[in-house]
């Protein structure tokens, strides 16, 4: 098979660079395109952990030059900024994975979230990049929505237990991120002084995520209660997940059950943690119950099954790639 051309906008960014270090050793995907909103510049400038390993130029931002080099584009960057890069993108016949939030809710439920939409015609025809759920239609997808890293974490841990739970009682997700899930931009919450040795919940309850993981579940936004908290670490995420269920089964063989042939999602006996899936595409679940509530643990990435990673396999079953290809599998153990 010839070689497909792909290009990342947004790779100074902290999912850019993940893109960036998973393409480059990619087997079947040609990084022919880079950039971000200055160019004039070398990728391992950018990111010096790159120097000696690729020496890309990075370009200013151009639908022009992105469309006449590639086949397909993963946009890094900003909601409301992505959306008007893959308007034309589209409309050039480049595929898109679109990793920010612009496309994976309907027309009013993200106008009440996040600002108003210039795109509604490409929403018609989004993918949702989650490949447990959807991996069918992303086969012939031209836009994929990556998910975000929350949703992906807690619909990862809830799915196999939706026709268990019992109906219209809250589902609470309490998580954990590090601070690379707010991207590279600084401000006074992410500054060293106030993340350093602390512990606090943000946005409880309203949280951005949770219409995007009620949407995807199929239940209201009343029923799921989400709370985020920011822990002082760069990178993972945990999700501890309660809900109640009607009956006493074994939860730990219908998780294995629903997910025996999916490769990126590892069922474990013991309490799952961020570490074990570090730089990895994979997604770590746990579950306990007691009585009538169920616990599920669920440890991801928040850069890589979060974010890029999650976004190449995305690439990989819309180019009709074998879906493992180039995705890292060992964690940055110890
Ligand atoms: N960080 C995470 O864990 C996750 C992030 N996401 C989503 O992925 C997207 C990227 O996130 P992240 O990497 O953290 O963000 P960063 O803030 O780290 O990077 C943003 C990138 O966008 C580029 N950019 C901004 N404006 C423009 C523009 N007008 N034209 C071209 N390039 C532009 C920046 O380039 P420049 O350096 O030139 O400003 C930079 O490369 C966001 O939508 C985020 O919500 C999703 C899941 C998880
Ligand atoms: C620590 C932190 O701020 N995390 C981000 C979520 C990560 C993310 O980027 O998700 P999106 O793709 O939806 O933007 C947040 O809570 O908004």
């Amino acid at each position: 098979m010839s070689v497909i051309n792909v290009g990342v906008i947004g790779a100074s960014g902290y999912t850019g660079l993940e893109l960036v270090k998973i393409l480059i050793n990619h087997p079947k995907f040609t990084l022919a395109y880079v950039a971000n909103s200055e160019g004039e510049t070398t990728i391992d400038k950018l990111h010096p952990s790159l120097q000696g390993v690729c020496n890309l130029e990075v370009q200013k931002a151009d639908i022009e030059a992105c469309a006449s080099s590639c086949e397909l584009v993963f946009l890094a960057l900003p909601h409301k900024t992505a959306m008007a890069y893959v308007k034309p993108l589209i409309a050039k016949g480049v595929k898109v994975v679109d990793l920010s939030a612009d496309y994976r809710l309907p027309q009013d439920i993200y106008e009440e979230f996040y600002t108003p939409h210039t795109d509604p015609q490409n929403l018609e025809h989004v993918v949702y990049g989650l490949p447990e759920m959807y991996r069918e239609e992303l086969k012939s997808a031209k836009l994929v929505a990556n998910p975000g890293c929350f949703p992906t974490s807690a619909l990862l841990g809830l799915l196999p237990f939706m026709d268990k739970r019992v109906e219209n009682t809250p589902i609470i997700i309490d998580a954990k991120t590090g601070v690379s899930g707010a991207g590279k931009k600084l401000s006074d919450v992410t500054h060293f002084v106030n993340v350093n040795d602390n512990l606090f919940a943000y946005n409880p309850l309203m949280h951005r995520h949770a219409p995007e993981i009620a949407q995807k579940l199929g239940v209201d936004f009343d029923e799921v209660n989400f709370v985020p908290h920011l822990i002082p670490l760069t990178r993972g995420m945990i999700s501890s997940i309660y809900i109640q269920v009607s009956q006493d089964f074994d939860a730990s063989s219908v998780l294995k059950e629903f997910y025996k042939d999916e490769p990126f999602v590892r069922i474990s006996e013991n309490p799952v943690d961020m570490k074990n899936v570090a730089g990895t595409n994979f997604c770590d679940l746990y579950v306990k119950q007691k009585g009538n509530i169920l616990f599920i643990s669920s440890a991801i990435d928040n850069l890589m099954r979060g974010a890029s990673s999650q976004a190449v396999v995305n690439a990989n079953i819309m180019m009709g790639l074998c879906q493992k290809d180039g995705i890292p599998n060992i964690a940055y153990v110890p």
